[in-house]
């Protein structure tokens, strides 16, 4: 296709080792993250592409990932391009739950409720929530969101709708003028990219979990349409291309 676009799903972090939700809260990579980013690296290096530009989220564990494989696969000095727009899903007062704390404090049928549905928001998180003050007063979100437009929990919709104006807004007008990109974002952000190419479903795009440190590569026509949808790197028809 006239474009081709590589997209990545950070690699584990220290919360997703001990199931917490995560969200804006600015965990680590884990160990495994740290060499599923490595990994990544070598994938991109192996399939021999190169970029002019990266964009990730305003989290470490994004900007780690993206860092391990921008060295891996010998890129010096490329742009990066750091939004709140690629952030993980806000998961509101869930942020720092784990699986037993969230069924105890809501019930398994609100958890199931949550998992199912593509509009319906977690709860906020309050003044006084433990991760409340570490994650509204950062410095990184002195770019944006303004503090009106703060969000305080996210529903899948919600985080779709923030991420694609990023996507129209900056990411197409980069390819337009043949810039070529790689994205290292979080699952959320990627699927709201990924059911906008695709044109998935509400329920397909809930469906699909990005596997983490995979890099996955989209060929667009000139309409931006895909010809090659979510290739990973690693399948033998991507390394021969
Ligand atoms: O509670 C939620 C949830 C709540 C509010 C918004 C979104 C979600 C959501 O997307 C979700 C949930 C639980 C689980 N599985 S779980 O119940 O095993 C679980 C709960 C808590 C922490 C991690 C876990 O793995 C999922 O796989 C999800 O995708």
């Amino acid at each position: 296709g006239k474009y081709k676009i590589v997209m990545v799903r950070h690699g584990e972090s220290e919360w997703n080792q001990k199931n917490q939700f995560c969200g804006w809260y600015d965990a680590n990579l884990s160990e495994k993250g740290q060499e599923e980013a490595l990994a990544a690296g070598k994938a991109v290096k192996e399939a021999g592409l190169e970029f002019d530009v990266a964009h990730t989220s305003v989290l470490t564990r994004a900007q780690v990932t993206l860092a391990s494989i921008l060295k891996a696969s010998g890129h010096k000095e490329i742009p990066i391009q750091k939004t709140w727009r690629l952030n993980e899903r806000h998961y509101g007062g869930l942020t720092g739950l784990n699986k037993a704390e969230t069924a105890a404090k809501y019930g398994e049928a609100q958890v199931q409720i949550w998992r199912r549905s593509f509009d319906t928001p977690p709860p906020p998180m309050e003044p006084g929530h433990p991760y409340y003050e570490n994650i509204v007063k950062d410095a990184r979100y002195a770019d944006g969101p303004k503090p009106e437009e703060f969000p305080q929990f996210e529903s899948l919709k919600l985080t779709i709708a923030r991420t694609l104006p990023y996507w129209n807004d900056v990411i197409i007008p980069q390819m337009k003028e043949g810039k070529r990109i790689l994205i290292a974002a979080h699952g959320n952000s990627l699927r709201g990219i990924v059911k906008h190419l695709d044109n998935l479903s509400e329920d397909a795009i809930m469906a699909l979990n990005l596997p983490t440190g995979i890099p996955f590569v989209y060929e667009l026509d000139e309409n931006f349409k895909p010809v090659v949808s979510m290739q990973f790197l690693g399948d033998e028809e991507t390394v021969k291309k």
